[in-house]
């Protein structure tokens, strides 16, 4: 039989464009949504690593649209210190569906920093404010860089700010995406009047306060994605019109979603827990 073929993070970074890589989830996304099992998906499975912090995600998905089986396993970790090692790193196996024969063992990490971007922007295209002329960008590491990295391909902001806890890696942040931002050196600073907002830090308590969002504006919530983490503070959770891709998964895993008891019979399908 066959070796699989072992398909490298460089590779994976140069083939793997937003340009066809938007109005591929944008379908995959719909058939997801359809509830007619195109997109088979089940929430993932999570084991805790608590002796290193960590976590380890298993991820399988079958797209009948596509003919297409895979999993991703992810393991990811919250850390003190900045690491030079990312604190996601994942792998992707993709298998021939037929038979199950593994045909490729590809690079997840720079998968998870685009598709997790890519998710963002598409739910952001939909549903931010005609007049969308602030980016915020809380959270400054390797999300915050794939975000900052097709918002500013995708859309025409006039400023882009970021917060990012530590110095260290907001300056990190401002020397790998090379483009115009303005570092805040708190999160109300940041948030005040931005049309569209981005969460991407690894925080447990809620970071962002409704009391400085603008009425209107479009929030990308994407780093509490454990039922114990938070990002954003209940009042803010309570007054805003949730979009999620997967109730069971929102329900399951979103810490923003269970913790402030927000979730009921008003969901809408579309963006990301
Ligand atoms: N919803 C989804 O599909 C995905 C969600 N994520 C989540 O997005 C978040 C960001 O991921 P990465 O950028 O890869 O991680 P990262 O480790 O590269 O960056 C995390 C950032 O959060 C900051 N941070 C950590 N603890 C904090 C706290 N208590 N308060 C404020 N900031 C804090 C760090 O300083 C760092 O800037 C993580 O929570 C991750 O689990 C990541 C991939 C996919
Ligand atoms: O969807 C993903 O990929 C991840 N989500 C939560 C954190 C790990 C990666």
């Amino acid at each position: 039989m066959a070796m699989p073929v072992l398909i490298s993070a460089e590779t994976v970074e140069k083939l793997l464009r937003y340009g066809e890589l938007v109005p591929r989830l944008e379908v995959a996304l719909g058939k997801f949504s359809s509830g007619k099992g195109e997109i088979v998906q089940p929430v993932r499975s999570v084991l805790a690593i608590e002796k290193y912090n960590g976590y380890l995600g298993v991820m399988p998905a079958y797209s009948a649209h596509d003919d297409v089986l895979a999993t991703k396993i992810v393991a990811f970790y919250q850390r003190d210190q900045p690491s030079s090692i990312p604190a996601h790193q994942a792998s992707v196996l993709l298998f021939d569906p037929e038979h199950g024969t593994l045909k490729a063992v590809m690079d997840g990490t720079v998968i998870t920093e685009k598709r997790t971007a890519a998710v963002s922007a598409i739910a952001t295209k939909f549903l931010k404010p005609v007049q969308a002329d602030v980016l915020c960008i809380l959270g400054s590491g390797a999300q915050a860089v794939s975000h900052y990295k097709i918002f500013t391909e995708m859309f025409s902001f006039k400023e882009v700010r970021v917060w990012g806890r530590t110095k260290e890696n907001v300056d990190r942040f401002a020397r790998t995406v090379r483009g115009p931002v303005r570092v805040c050196s708190s999160v109300k600073e940041a948030v005040l009047g931005a049309d569209v907002i981005v969460t991407v830090t690894m925080a447990t308590e809620p970071v962002l306060f409704a009391e400085w969002v603008k009425p209107g504006a479009h929030i990308n919530a994407v780093g509490a994605c454990r039922p114990d983490w938070r990002e954003l503070d209940d009042t803010l959770m309570k007054s805003a019109v949730l979009y999620v891709d997967t109730r069971e998964g929102a329900m399951k895993e979103s810490g923003d979603v269970i913790l402030s008891g927000v979730f009921g019979p008003y969901f809408c399908s579309l963006s990301q827990s």
